[in-house]
């Protein structure tokens, strides 16, 4: 029984990456902050290239400026300024491209306004293909795309997805055409609705994704292989890992590749704080005296296990705490949802399980709490996952406050933890010195604190 509830419990830590990337369009208003530079990489360095400043000074149509306009987009963002000036150039120079920068930066809607910009909309047969990892990717691709092309009445889309059904045989008039790769093939090589000699250009978003899916890599290769020799290659991932790359140089060939470094998080300018406590409930009972501190900005607590995250709410909420909660249970919709209300200041604190611990925009928390040290599946600390805990309190200059509940056992892990940030250089010294004040806040908890 024992053996199956580890089990469980580590199913439920899985991040899907899939969806944690959909919960991000899904929450995003506006574009990720992001203080690094735009790198550059071609085959031929001498070869001239610019970035833009403004979108009038590329070659785009009135109705997409409109769109633009509409949007609400005044200027090209980072990666959106070097991006667009490479893929835009006439057809006969099509150049292929790879960009990796991190979720939110504006790639979509890059992407989005080239497809828009070469399609030749007199023309009624599919001339654009965009894959995306999921159903709801790929409709919010789609949902891009209408937005940004209202004025462009004559361009239309269709979506190969499941569910969406296409007589064999017939030929599809629609411009663009964007999908899963599973149902592109069937659509491609099946049924033969798109005639892939005839697209010019190929856009394969959220590359990262895809590898991580079984499967779908394989499936975009075979359709990549099928397309005429002059059609635009376009690949984008948030992060760029040794597969990624691989698979990247598959598809892409002779590709200009645009890096946007993602932001380095710090410890530098947050407060880490330790409870050395016996159980469950000495930990509760030591939340329950930090409560009012926690409560001045907004504060996130994390939990190793979604069992442990319900415990815990059940229990503020019993005491006349009020948290929200966000756990893997929940539908994506759903999780939109709180993570909304909280942002909008209707809940204070927020208890999450794992899967919100990555890539999940909230900057307005101020104190994270690790009711669990995050730990891999050799019991060692999880650093990174520690680092994007916390990190991400004092982001922008701000200062944050993180508190970690240990278990008696497990104080080595703080140690770790200690020599882990100060090896890198992380990490204020300061902050972990042993002789600091203890904290006003900690009074009364009936636990230790081993690190002030
Ligand atoms: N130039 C711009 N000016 C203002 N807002 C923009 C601009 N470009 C995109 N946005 C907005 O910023 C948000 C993020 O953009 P987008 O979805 O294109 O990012 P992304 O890098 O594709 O993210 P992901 O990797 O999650 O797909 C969206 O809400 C989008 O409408």
């Amino acid at each position: 029984d024992e053996e199956e509830e580890e089990e469980e419990e580590e199913e439920e830590d899985r991040v899907d990456l899939a969806e944690t990337s959909l919960l991000n369009k899904l929450i995003r208003t506006s574009l990720v902050e992001s203080s690094h530079r735009v790198e550059i990489l071609q085959q031929d360095p001498s070869s001239p290239l610019f970035s833009v400043k403004t979108f009038e000074e590329l070659p785009l149509k009135k109705e997409l400026l409109q769109g633009i306009y509409m949007m609400g987009f005044n200027r090209p963002s980072k990666i959106q300024e070097t991006a667009l000036p490479i893929m835009l150039p006439l057809p006969c120079r099509p150049q292929n491209l790879i960009a990796q920068s991190q979720s939110g930066t504006g790639k979509t809607a890059a992407f989005v306004l080239a497809m828009l910009s070469r399609v030749n909309a007199a023309e009624k047969y599919p001339q654009c293909l965009c894959l995306a990892p999921t159903y709801e990717l790929a409709l919010q691709i789609g949902h891009v795309i209408e937005k940004i092309g209202r004025f462009c009445a004559d361009i239309t889309v269709m979506y190969a997805v499941r569910g969406n059904r296409v007589l064999q045989g017939t030929t599809l008039q629609e411009q663009i055409v964007i999908g899963t790769p599973g149902t592109m093939l069937d659509w491609c090589f099946k049924r033969r609705v798109v005639d892939l000699k005839k697209i010019n250009m190929f856009v394969l978003d959220e590359a990262d994704i895809m590898i991580d899916t079984q499967g779908l890599s394989c499936q975009s290769i075979r359709i990549q292989r099928a397309l005429p020799k002059g059609c635009q290659m376009l690949l984008f991932s948030a992060t760029f890992k040794e597969t990624v790359r691989a698979f990247a140089t598959q598809i892409v060939s002779n590709p200009i590749m645009i890096k946007l470094r993602e932001e380095e998080l710090t410890l530098s300018n947050i407060r880490q704080y330790f409870f050395v406590c016996r159980s469950w409930e000495e930990k509760y009972r030591a939340l329950c005296n930090i409560y009012g501190s926690i409560t001045i900005g907004q504060a996130m607590i994390f939990c190793q296990t979604r069992r442990s995250a319900d415990w815990l709410s059940v229990e503020m909420s019993q005491d006349g705490h009020q948290v929200a909660i966000l756990t893997a249970e929940l539908t994506v919709a759903q999780r939109a949802d709180v993570i909304q209300r909280f942002r909008d200041g209707k809940e204070k604190v927020l208890i999450a399980t794992n899967v919100c611990a990555r890539g999940i925009d909230v900057q307005q928390v101020t104190i994270v709490v690790n009711f669990s040290l995050p730990t891999n599946q050799r019991s060692e600390p999880d650093f990174e996952t520690y680092l994007h805990r916390i990190g991400r309190t004092g982001r922008f200059g701000k200062r944050g406050v993180a508190f970690s509940m240990v278990e008696s056992q497990n104080v080595r892990l703080v140690q770790m933890i200690e020599e882990h940030f100060q090896a890198l250089g992380n990490c204020d010294e300061q902050e972990m010195d042993e002789s600091r004040p203890r904290p006003e806040l900690a009074k009364g908890a009936q636990c230790g604190i081993s690190k002030g």
